[in-house]
């Protein structure tokens, strides 16, 4: 079997990766002991982190290069905010009481800083953890978690543990793979950077929710996720 250009990615942040598992904020939300305080904080960052993602899926979606590639960046953008809305509809959350944190704001920023400042490749490799990463600790969970039906965080592990976005997934890998097929040198090393530094943000948002992560006192911003009417 010939190695991928995702595997190369994927054996480049195994460490990264492995850190992630040992989070203590996803180990308790497998086994289902998360405080419910930190959840709602989680769920309320996730809120605010998807619609900044989105934006980013929709950068790719027009700057696509196949017409299969931008329904699917499109659908990626609106099935984000689909679950954006969902956490804003649910009591569970009052997303717009929380100011976004540091972290989530610092990761949002990130992927729409790739998505103005640099090109199509790069961009799918920065959107790739989020799929990549987020179907991977899903399924973990899901072997962890066992009945979901009486699982506390049931619905969250089954939501990213699902066929379909695993499905997603793969058409997000297969994409970056065609692209680092047809890119030079330099462009597939800023795909790796983009690819790594987006897996890296993922670590540093559970991280940022384990610890209900806040701006410094004084400092907090007014809804920094919209953009200037
Ligand atoms: C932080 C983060 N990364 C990825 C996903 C998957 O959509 C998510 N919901 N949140």
């Amino acid at each position: 079997m010939t190695t991928t250009f995702c595997d190369e990615l994927w054996t480049a942040t195994a460490e990264i990766r492995a850190a992630i598992d040992k989070l203590p904020f996803v180990i308790a939300l497998g086994d289902g002991t998360l405080d419910r305080e930190k959840f709602v904080y989680y769920l309320a960052q996730d809120a605010h982190y998807l619609r900044g993602y989105a934006r980013a899926l929709a950068s790719a979606a027009a700057k696509a290069d196949r017409p299969q590639d931008i329904a699917f960046f499109a659908k990626s953008a609106h099935d984000a905010v689909v679950v954006e809305s969902s956490l804003h509809e649910s009591n569970v959350v009052d997303v717009d009481a929380w100011t976004p944190s540091p972290t989530g704001t610092g990761y949002t920023s990130y992927l729409l800083s790739v998505a103005h400042t640099q090109g199509y490749p790069e961009l799918t490799a920065a959107v790739l953890p989020c799929f990549w990463i987020y179907a991977e600790v899903g399924r973990a969970l899901l072997e962890l978690a066992g009945d979901l039906t009486t699982h506390p965080y049931g619905d969250w592990i089954g939501t990213y543990a699902d066929e379909e976005f695993e499905a997603a997934t793969e058409h997000a890998r297969q994409i970056v793979n065609r692209l680092a097929d047809q890119a030079d040198p330099a462009t597939r090393a800023r795909m790796r950077t983009a690819f790594t530094t987006a897996s890296t943000w993922e670590w540093m948002f559970w991280d940022a929710a384990w610890r209900m992560e806040s701006w410094p006192v004084g400092a907090a911003p007014v809804q920094v996720s919209e953009p200037a009417k």
